[in-house]
């Protein structure tokens, strides 16, 4: 019976289904090759290593000289200037004793040479310089391979393609990279009560919202997002919308109606699939359910709007990340409260916060609305850099204790 649902840990629940509802398969087979500026958000297939040395040859930090260290023994000296090398330039002018070269930030660093004065610490003279400070042998020279070396791995398989990514494997010399297939996710969203925004409310209406978030995030996590539908509470269409939704797709997120309810459409039709229904020792978030239509899986999520967006989080991401065989988010660091509020004793909680310091440089995370944590509070979503997670065992938090800190 739904009213007499099994209950689970967070954890039981997400290994149930990662076992279960993906069948214990890991990423999605196919892969493709894409040029590096369009493998943004994409997860890498395959380690990407670097093409050569970074960087690929000793060079200049500073504009100033390249001199031979063992000429400056004694200072002010004066050196015989032999000639310039800018950045780009493939010259390697040859350096005898008490000679050096001007150089510019990024030139090569000719052979004779081993350290570089900077311009500030001489004369900046063009035929000859004098030399006043000097530092010690090497010094300014950025070693070729310094950085990483030709064949070492920049960026694991498993990796996001953020910016940072993209930049770093652009100079280590990457012009295509190979990235899992994007999983196609079909979204739908539950209930008679839904109006999409611009709509004038009619009495008991609500504009839809979880839909927009769920597909927004699935984008940014790399999944091919199909546009999101609103299905009605009426159970024959709702099966009808179901059939659509799982044909060609590799995962279902539906939200709402996964209660108790009398209307409670998406438990009422999955379960003729033999779905699985939950209560899950969290809040928000704790009725839960999954099937699979068709064969395909089913991720059934909550419909309060907080519900549905950490659920996700907790559930949802996990099963896009073995999709993608993504590595996942590292683990939770830690904060204290900024504030009071309480727990639900024996559930998890996971409140939206902002992230700020205190005065002795501690992170402090503070609920993100100012009415705490609430399933229905969905403009507390957006202003959170973070979830606060709270023990099951703890009732009340108070200013100052330490909780867990979830990255969104
Ligand atoms: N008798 C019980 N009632 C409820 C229980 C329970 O254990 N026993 N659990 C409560 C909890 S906790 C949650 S969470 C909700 C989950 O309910 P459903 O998944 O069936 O969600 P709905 O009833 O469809 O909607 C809940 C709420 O969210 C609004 N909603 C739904 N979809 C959207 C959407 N796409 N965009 C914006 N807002 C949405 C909906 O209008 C409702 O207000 O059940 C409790 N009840
Ligand atoms: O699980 Mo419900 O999300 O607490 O409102």
């Amino acid at each position: 019976m739904t009213t007499d649902r099994v209950l689970l840990t967070v954890e039981e629940y997400l290994d149930e289904l990662l076992t279960h509802l993906l069948d214990g398969s890991g990423p999605l087979d196919e892969t493709e090759e894409v040029p590096l500026p369009d493998a943004l958000g994409r997860v890498l297939a395959q380690p990407v290593t670097a093409v050569g040395d970074v960087p690929a040859f000793a060079n200049s930090a500073m504009d100033g000289y390249a001199v031979r260290r063992e000429d400056l023994g004694t200072l002010p000296t004066i050196l015989q200037v032999v000639g310039a090398v800018p950045a780009g330039s493939g010259e390697d002018p040859a350096l005898a004793p008490g000679q050096c070269v001007r150089i510019m930030t990024g030139a090569p660093v000719p052979t004779g040479a081993d350290t570089i004065v900077p311009v500030e610490a001489t004369d900046g003279g063009t035929a000859e310089v004098t030399i006043a400070r000097v530092g010690e042998r090497g010094q300014h020279v950025r070693g070729a391979g310094e950085d990483v070396r030709g064949g070492d791995v920049v960026a694991a398989a498993g990796t996001t393609v953020t910016a940072r990514v993209l930049g770093s494997l652009a100079a280590a010399g990457t012009a295509t990279v190979t990235v899992r297939r994007r999983p196609v996710v079909a979204i739908a969203a539950t209930g008679d009560e839904l109006v999409a925004p611009g709509t004038p409310l009619a009495r008991g209406q609500i504009f839809e919202s979880n839909g927009t978030h769920l597909a927004a995030t699935l984008r940014e996590l790399g999944a091919e997002v199909r546009a999101t539908v609103v299905l009605t509470d009426d159970t024959e269409a709702f099966a009808a919308g179901l059939d659509e939704l799982t044909s060609g797709a590799d995962l279902v997120l539906l939200t709402g109606g996964v209660s108790v309810g009398d209307f409670d459409v998406s438990r009422i039709v999955l379960e003729r699939s033999g779905a699985t229904f939950r209560h899950v020792r969290m809040q928000p978030g704790k009725p839960q359910g999954w099937a699979r239509w068709r064969e395909v899986p089913v991720l059934a999520l909550p419909g309060n709007p907080v519900s549905t967006a950490i659920s996700f989080e907790v559930f949802g991401r996990p099963l896009l990340d073995r999709l993608l065989g993504r590595a996942p988010l590292p683990g939770p660091t830690r904060a204290v409260a900024g504030s009071a509020w309480r727990s639900p004793a024996g559930r998890r909680q996971y409140v939206p916060v902002v992230l700020s310091s205190d005065d002795v440089g501690r992170l402090v995370a503070t609920p993100s609305h100012a009415r705490g944590s609430a399933s229905h509070m969905v403009t507390s979503l957006a202003g959170a850099q973070a979830l606060a997670v709270v023990a099951e065992e703890t009732d009340a938090v108070e200013p100052g204790d330490l909780v867990q800190i979830r990255s969104l």
